[in-house]
C-alpha cells in the first residue's frame, strides 16, 4: 500500500473488507502487514471507532451522498467521518487525508472530488444531523433477545457503552510498572482508559501483564486459591485464564481444539514466563488418564459480552449460530464434569449475554452441587448474582468506569 497516511488508508481498506465480506476483524488484519507497528494499531483504532457508530455514520452519510460510491471510497469517507464527529478530529487534517489518499491511486481519483465535498458537508450540516442521532440499535435478533432477558432501559444502557470506545484492561501478573493513567478497579484489574499501541507499554516486552477484560479475569478468581492444584483449562486459548491460574501457582494443562489459538498461547506464555501443559485435541475425542482438582471451562460462544471490543459482530454473526453453540456448550460441560475428582471444582463461564448460553446450562445434575458467587469477595457489587447464585456481568456495570465485557459465571462441585 503507498499513500500520504498509511494508517488512514490502512483503516479505510480494514473497514471495507470488514463491511464487504462480513468477517471479524482479527481474520482481515492481513491487510495491515505491511504497516509499522504504531500505524497498524492506529489503522485499527479508527476502524473500530467507525465500526461502533457505523449506523449512525451512514445516517449522516446518507444526507449528502445522492448515489452510493464504490465500497472503497465509501470507506473512506466513513473513517473521515469518524475521525471528525466521534474523534474530534479537526476537519482539515481528515478531509485533507481522505481526499489526497484517493488521488493517489489512478483507480479513485476521480471521486476526490465528490469525497470533498461531501466531508465538507459532513463537518458543516453534519453535525446537527449527527448530534439528534441516538447511539446505534443492537440489530432486531439480538436486541429482542436482550430485552426480554435484561429489559430496555438495560439494552439502552449496553447499547450507549458498545458505541465508546472501552479501556484497555491489563491483569498483573506480580507488580506492574508505572503507567500514566492506569486505574487499579478493585477487582485486580489495572484499567488504562485510552488504549494506544499495546506492544509499547511498560511492561510489554518482560511480560509483566497481559491484556484481559475485567470480566473475562473474574472466572479464575472464583475458583480462590489454586496454588498447587491439577487445573485443566478446557477451551484454553489464546490463554488469558492459562496465564491467571499459573501465575496463581497451580499445575495447568490447557486444551484447545485450535492450532493457530494454541500459537498465540505459546507465544503469551513465554513473553510472561509462565508454565502449562499444553494439548491440542478436541475436547470430544481426549480423554484425561487421572482426574483434575479443578475446572475451568471456558466454552465457545457467541461473544455477544464483547461486542464493544468487537463491533464489527453484530455486523458479521447472526442468531443462526447460537442453538448449536448452546448444544456445544451443554455437551462439554457434561463431558468436563466427568473428569473431576470427588470436591473438585468447574467453572462454567461463557462471554455471551443471552441466557441459553449462560443462566440455562446450569441444570440439577446427581452429584453436583451449584455454589453461590460472592461478588463482594471479588471486589464487585451485589448486583451482578443472580437468584441462583451465579454472576450475570453486563457490558453497562461500572458504566462510569467504562463498563466491562458481558460474561456469565457458574461454579459447580463434585460431591466428595
Ligand atoms: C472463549 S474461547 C477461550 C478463551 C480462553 N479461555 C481465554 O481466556 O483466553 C473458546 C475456545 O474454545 C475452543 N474450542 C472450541 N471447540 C472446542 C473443542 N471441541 N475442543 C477444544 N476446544 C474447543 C476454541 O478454539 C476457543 O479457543
Amino acid at each position: 500500500m503507498s499513500g500520504p497516511d498509511r494508517a488512514r488508508l490502512g483503516a479505510a481498506a480494514l473497514l471495507e473488507r470488514i463491511t464487504q465480506e462480513r468477517v471479524m476483524l482479527t481474520e482481515a488484519t492481513d491487510i495491515l502487514e505491511s504497516l509499522a507497528p504504531q500505524d497498524r494499531a492506529r489503522a485499527q483504532r479508527l476502524a473500530l471507532t467507525a465500526l461502533r457508530q457505523l449506523p449512525r455514520i451512514d445516517a449522516v452519510l446518507a444526507r449528502f451522498l445522492k448515489k452510493p460510491p464504490p465500497p472503497q471510497v465509501r470507506a473512506v469517507i466513513q473513517i473521515a467521518t469518524a475521525e471528525m464527529l466521534v474523534l474530534d478530529t479537526p476537519a482539515h487534517g481528515a478531509v485533507d487525508a481522505a481526499v489526497s489518499g484517493l488521488k493517489a491511486d489512478k483507480r479513485m481519483m476521480k471521486f476526490a472530488g465528490l469525497t470533498n465535498a461531501v466531508l465538507r458537508k459532513v463537518d458543516g450540516p453534519g453535525r446537527e444531523v449527527w448530534a439528534g442521532l441516538k447511539p446505534p440499535r443492537l440489530p432486531k435478533w439480538l436486541r429482542g433477545r436482550l430485552m426480554s432477558a435484561y429489559g430496555s432501559d438495560a439494552v439502552a444502557a449496553m447499547e450507549a457503552v458498545f458505541a465508546s470506545e472501552p479501556p484497555l484492561d491489563l491483569t498483573p501478573k506480580g507488580p506492574m510498572p508505572d503507567m500514566d493513567g492506569a486505574i487499579p478497579l478493585p477487582t485486580g484489574t489495572i484499567r488504562l482508559p485510552r488504549a494506544g499501541q499495546v506492544t509499547a507499554l511498560p511492561g510489554f516486552e518482560e511480560g509483566a501483564w497481559w491484556v484481559q477484560d475485567a470480566a473475562a479475569a473474574l472466572p479464575v478468581r472464583v475458583l480462590g486459591d489454586v496454588a498447587g492444584k491439577h487445573v485443566l483449562d478446557l477451551c484454553a486459548a489464546p490463554g488469558g485464564k492459562t496465564m491467571q491460574l499459573a501465575a496463581a501457582g497451580a499445575r495447568v494443562t490447557a486444551l484447545d481444539i485450535s492450532n493457530a489459538r494454541l500459537k498465540r498461547l505459546r507465544a503469551n506464555l513465554e513473553r510472561t514466563g509462565l508454565g502449562a501443559g499444553i494439548i491440542a485435541a478436541d475436547a470430544f475425542e481426549w480423554t484425561p488418564d487421572a482426574p483434575f482438582d479443578a475446572i475451568m471451562l471456558d466454552a465457545p460462544c457467541s461473544a455477544t459480552g464483547t461486542i464493544r471490543r468487537h463491533p464489527e459482530l453484530p455486523l458479521v454473526r447472526d442468531s443462526k449460530a447460537v442453538a448449536q453453540l448452546a448444544k456445544l456448550q451443554a455437551a462439554l460441560l457434561d463431558r468436563a464434569l466427568a473428569w473431576l475428582k470427588p470436591g473438585g471444582d468447574l467453572i462454567y463461564c461463557t462471554c455471551s449475554l443471552l441466557p441459553e448460553e449462560g443462566e440455562a446450562q446450569i441444570t440439577p445434575r446427581s452429584g453436583i452441587t451449584s455454589l453461590a458467587i460472592d461478588p463482594i469477595a471479588l471486589g464487585g457489587e451485589p448486583h451482578w448474582t443472580t437468584k441462583d447464585g451465579h454472576l450475570r456481568l453486563r457490558p453497562d456495570f461500572w458504566a462510569d468506569r467504562g463498563g466491562m465485557d458481558g460474561f456469565f459465571i457458574a461454579h459447580l462441585r463434585k460431591d466428595a
